[in-house]
């Protein structure tokens, strides 16, 4: 994709955070924008802090210093419920679906919570139509759809995660936050699901993805921001950020690097 972000007003911007654990600073200073309509790969060593940025976006950890900013509206401060109305939504690396609900159900479910305040409320919603007919096509979104009336405790991980991701964009997120998608996968299902995200942000969302699968990250991602020891290290193009030497230092060792995403056999 060859669109000139510089252009547009970014859509999140992530300006000076710094995220202390005790005497640990997980994010230091980290500072990046988010363009709309882009699929960025937040990447970076394990323990670079990348679930703990993303954390930060979402209030799920506050920042010491730094702000975030969504369309301009400053997010600081604001609890978690708050910002997912403001339009960020976070896919866990944990899928936790409703286990005596449908698969139907359980989007159902996070698409009537998008439209109400009160649990019970989004509960009445399930039963609705509207709902359920826009619950069915999230499904097929991710590509679950012939299984809608199954329970989630039969499913496969590779279901489950698409279950989590069709929940996540039932919120209809201006920003999608996605915490390594495809861990845990075999390859030809991490093939397809970077396939299904790539789609998703064809269709029109934004979307952060952190992720280890360096191949996929390289094959859908537009551009990379690297993350090391809580420092940015570097921000572009995915191919120039991979062939550069801090970026190679920082992953030195770390064989998924050598493996997955040698710059030589990463796709255009
Ligand atoms: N709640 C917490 N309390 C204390 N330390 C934490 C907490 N969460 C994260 N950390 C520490 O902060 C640092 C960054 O962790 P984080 O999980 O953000 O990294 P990451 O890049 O997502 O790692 P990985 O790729 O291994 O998931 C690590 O040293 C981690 O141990």
């Amino acid at each position: 994709m060859s669109t000139t972000y510089e252009a547009v007003a970014p859509l999140l911007v992530v300006s000076h955070i710094t995220v202390r654990f005790g005497g640990l600073k997980a994010i230091d200073d980290v500072s990046f924008n988010l363009f709309p309509g882009e699929l960025l790969g937040l990447i970076g060593p394990n323990g670079a802090g990348k679930t703990t940025c993303l954390r930060s976006i979402t209030g799920v950890v506050r920042a010491q210093e730094g702000s975030v900013t969504l369309d301009g509206q400053p997010l600081d401060g604001l609890a978690i419920e708050k910002r997912i109305r403001r339009g960020l939504a976070l896919s866990q690396q944990l899928v936790k679906p409703l286990r005596h609900l449908s698969l139907l159900e359980n989007v159902a479910l996070a698409a009537g919570s998008a439209k109400t305040a009160s649990p019970l409320a989004s509960l009445m919603h399930v039963s609705e139509s509207a709902e359920q007919a826009r619950a069915l096509e999230l499904l097929r979104s991710v590509g679950i759809a012939e299984r809608a009336d199954q329970l989630p405790g039969t499913q496969p991980l590779g279901v489950l995660k698409r279950l989590e991701m069709a929940r996540a964009l039932a919120l209809k997120p201006r920003v999608l936050l996605l915490d390594e998608p495809l861990a845990g996968l075999n390859s030809k299902e991490a093939r397809s699901l970077a396939e299904t995200i790539a789609d998703i942000n064809r269709s029109g969302v934004t979307i952060v993805l952190i992720e280890h699968n360096l191949g996929e990250v390289m094959r859908i991602c537009q551009r990379l921001v690297v993350l090391d020891n809580g420092r940015k290290i570097a921000d572009g193009e995915p191919r120039a950020v991979m062939n550069d030497p801090v970026v190679r230092a920082a992953y030195l060792g770390n064989d998924t690097l050598a493996e997955s995403a040698a710059p030589e056999a990463a796709h255009a």
